[in-house]
């Protein structure tokens, strides 16, 4: 029988968590035993302006990425030049969110979530919300912003894998999809007994996510521990998606995420950049020689969000399915 979806809309919070949405023992978060040190690099996007003055080369900057990238596949960027307005407007609200549901059993995760395309914005503005009545031009904004910035990181992250520039954006296709997910977790009264978003790896190649202030929920794995990605103010979270691992051969790891909730409601805005429908996708032959040889199968896009579509509301194991039996 399928669950009734609880309603957040009302304005009070209930003082205890409803069946549907308390998880088995061992899926719950055990909040207490999460690190709060150790958390994931904080890069600075202006040491690559500093490093071209001094003429060093591969750049600090590029170094640190590849750092982050091989150890955590989690990173924050400051100083990222997307004007603090676009995504810090407090008249930006976003309603109408459906709720999600993860895992085979059926329970309810503490979280709504709304989302959109937003690329190419000129074709669908039309179709973004009417209200609240700035929302199109400004996620129009924004999109334009994290459009351009995925471009730039995308470059790093080459560099930073001793690739050309552009080679990872090339491999993506000539249509990438830029995706919105606003994802909303209304106050909870028991944070121990579910999530907001049960662990995950992202589908697509790069994740820029924005995470409001004062509350965190945002935790990674990291050496098989919940590490907590505190949020740091004008900072975006980036981080590789299950495309960037297969093209990297297994090198960079789209690593293993979650939300937990809070006595008080958190906001995410998490924008996915993925590749064309018709991208072949596959270890990029520049990391495969005999030492590394290839992790999985080139498919095309397409193909993997079949699986995707087909894997929906389990414990996804997508890229798991393209891989190449070990020799
Ligand atoms: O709310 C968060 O910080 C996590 C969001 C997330 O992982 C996602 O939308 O894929
Ligand atoms: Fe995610």
């Amino acid at each position: 029988m399928e669950t009734a979806p609880f309603q957040f809309t009302c304005s009070t919070t209930p003082l205890s968590l409803p069946p549907n949405f308390i998880l088995p023992e061992d899926k719950r978060p055990h909040i207490s035993q999460v690190s709060t040190l150790n958390s994931i690099p904080i890069i600075d996007l202006n040491d690559q302006i500093h490093a071209r003055e001094n003429g060093d080369f591969p750049s600090l900057l590029v170094e640190k990425i590849s750092r982050a990238c091989q150890e955590y596949g989690f990173f924050q960027i400051i100083n990222h030049g997307v004007p603090q307005e676009l995504y810090f407007t407090k008249q930006v609200k976003l309603f109408n969110y459906y709720l999600n549901t993860h895992g085979q059993e059926k329970v309810n995760t503490w979280s709504q979530s709304f989302s959109h395309p937003g690329h190419p914005i000129e074709d669908l503005s039309h179709l973004l919300p009417e209200n609240p009545p700035q929302y199109r031009e400004v996620f129009g904004e924004y999109a334009k912003e994290i459009g351009a910035l995925m471009i730039r990181l995308l470059s790093l992250i080459s560099q930073s894998l001793g690739l050309e520039k552009e080679c990872l954006q090339k491999r993506l296709g000539e249509n990438p999809s830029l995706k919105l997910q606003a994802n909303y977790y209304p106050p909870c009264p028991e944070p121990e007994l579910t999530l907001g978003l049960g662990s995950h790896t992202d589908v697509d190649a790069l994740t820029i996510l924005f995470q409001s202030e004062g509350v965190s929920g945002l935790q990674v794995i990291k050496n098989g521990k919940w590490v907590a990605v505190d949020p740091v103010p004008n900072a975006f979270v980036i981080n590789l998606g299950d495309q960037i691992q297969v093209l990297s051969n297994g090198r960079y790891k789209s690593v293993q995420h979650r939300a937990v909730t809070n006595k008080v409601k958190r906001i995410s805005l998490a924008m996915f950049y993925g590749p064309s429908m018709d991208a072949v996708i596959g270890p990029i032959q520049e990391l495969v020689d005999e030492a590394h040889p290839p992790v999985y199968r080139n498919y095309r896009f397409a193909e993997l969000r079949e699986e995707f579509d087909r894997q929906r509301g389990t414990r996804r194991m997508v890229k798991e399915v393209f891989e190449l039996p070990k020799k």
